[in-house]
């Protein structure tokens, strides 16, 4: 590396790692999995576009750390989301980069040992691994886009993608969303601030220039089309934004926006003060509202992970409780399940 007075003053050491393609060789796709992702994501879209009247659920850990436990956590996900499909369209979270409001651990691909490491090869191999196993047993997956150059490595696993709170304002992120080729979902800013959701929606629908990296890893000029498939995500702010006065509201600005009216519900996060125990009242709310006739919410977003809390991030590996969240603490799966079937039955009475 070179560092001398002007450059890379503030950088300690540099490496370079493994392209996208090369990783996609050594863990590829194969042909029947590749057709399973392509009608999830239609499926998805169909939802979004009101041409399929389920309701999208994004569920599952706010972030992985441990492959047994996911792998665990999928089995029974896929299990349930057979008996509920009729009602529920069941996506899995597979959150591996988190976005923090300073610093803490960012994700399996950063620090996949969570030891500050920072095997991010190592992490790229584990996820496309866990994806591939993930995809194989049937389940959609959700993540968030948070770094604008590993989807390259990873987003043909992907069937549902979101640009968190923390960055929905940010120009590289909208790109970004652009050129995704699954639907993606815009969180409400940290603030709770509603149009840089809508603004974010409409400015991924439309066609970017911008530089990214291509499967050679070679640093590209980028022209997208546009994301047909955004919507908003409402995750609350200073306070929760869920109940229907916001949702209407919400509604009418896509509306005058000229947008899909596709609104998801995060159950957790701002909407829950934080309190995963909280998550459950807020789902049942946005089922009222679905059953009272709301043709807007499209979707709900749930933490939930086989035990329940969460747990410092900062301990040895081998003294963390199974299945507990190391970020935002999660419903257990005993609520989990109960609460899906509740929604599934709850939705047998909507107004058609
Ligand atoms: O969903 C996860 C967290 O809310 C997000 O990553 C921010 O976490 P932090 O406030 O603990 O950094
Ligand atoms: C970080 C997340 O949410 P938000 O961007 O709403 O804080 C998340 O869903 O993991």
């Amino acid at each position: 590396m070179n560092k001398d007075s002007i450059h890379n003053v503030h950088i300690v050491d540099e490496k370079v790692l493994i392209t996208p393609a090369e990783l996609k060789q050594k863990l590829p796709l194969p042909q029947h999995l590749r057709q399973r992702i392509e009608q999830h994501r239609q499926d998805i879209s169909s939802i979004i576009h009101k041409k399929d009247s389920r309701l999208l659920v994004v569920i599952g850990p706010c972030s992985i750390h441990d492959i047994e436990a996911a792998l665990d956590y999928a089995k029974r996900l896929k299990a349930l989301s057979d008996e509920l499909q009729d009602q529920l369209y069941i996506v899995m979270r597979v959150y591996f980069e988190k976005p923090r409001t300073t610093v803490g651990w960012k994700g399996l691909i950063n620090d996949p040992k969570i030891d500050g490491s920072f095997d991010v090869e190592n992490g790229l191999h584990i996820a496309r691994k866990l994806l591939l196993a993930l995809v194989d047993m049937g389940l959609p997956l959700a993540t968030e886009a948070l770094d604008p150059i590993t989807p390259q490595y990873l987003a043909d696993l992907f069937s549902w993608s979101a640009i968190g709170a923390r960055t929905t304002e940010s120009q590289t992120h909208r790109e970004l969303a652009s050129g995704l080729s699954m639907a993606v979902g815009f969180k409400n800013g940290t603030d709770g601030s509603l149009a840089t959701a809508i603004n974010a929606m409409k400015a991924a629908s439309m066609q970017h220039s911008f530089i990214g990296i291509n499967q050679k890893g070679q640093v590209n000029l980028l022209h997208t089309e546009g994301n047909p498939d955004g919507h908003v995500i409402l995750r609350g702010g200073k306070t929760p934004n869920y109940q229907t006065e916001f949702v209407q509201q919400c509604e009418q600005a896509l509306e005058k926006a000229g947008l899909e009216t596709a609104i998801m519900i995060d159950c957790s996060h701002a909407n829950s003060n934080k309190d995963y125990r909280l998550q459950p009242s807020v789902a049942e709310n946005a089922l009222q509202q679905l059953v009272n006739g709301s043709r807007s919410i499209i979707g709900l977003m749930l933490e939930s992970n086989i035990n329940a809390g969460n747990q410092s991030a900062e301990q040895p590996v081998n003294e963390m409780k199974y299945g507990v969240s190391i970020t935002d603490a999660c419903i257990d799966w005993e609520t989990t399940d109960e609460l899906l079937r509740k929604i599934a039955d709850g939705l047998k009475n909507r107004v058609k």
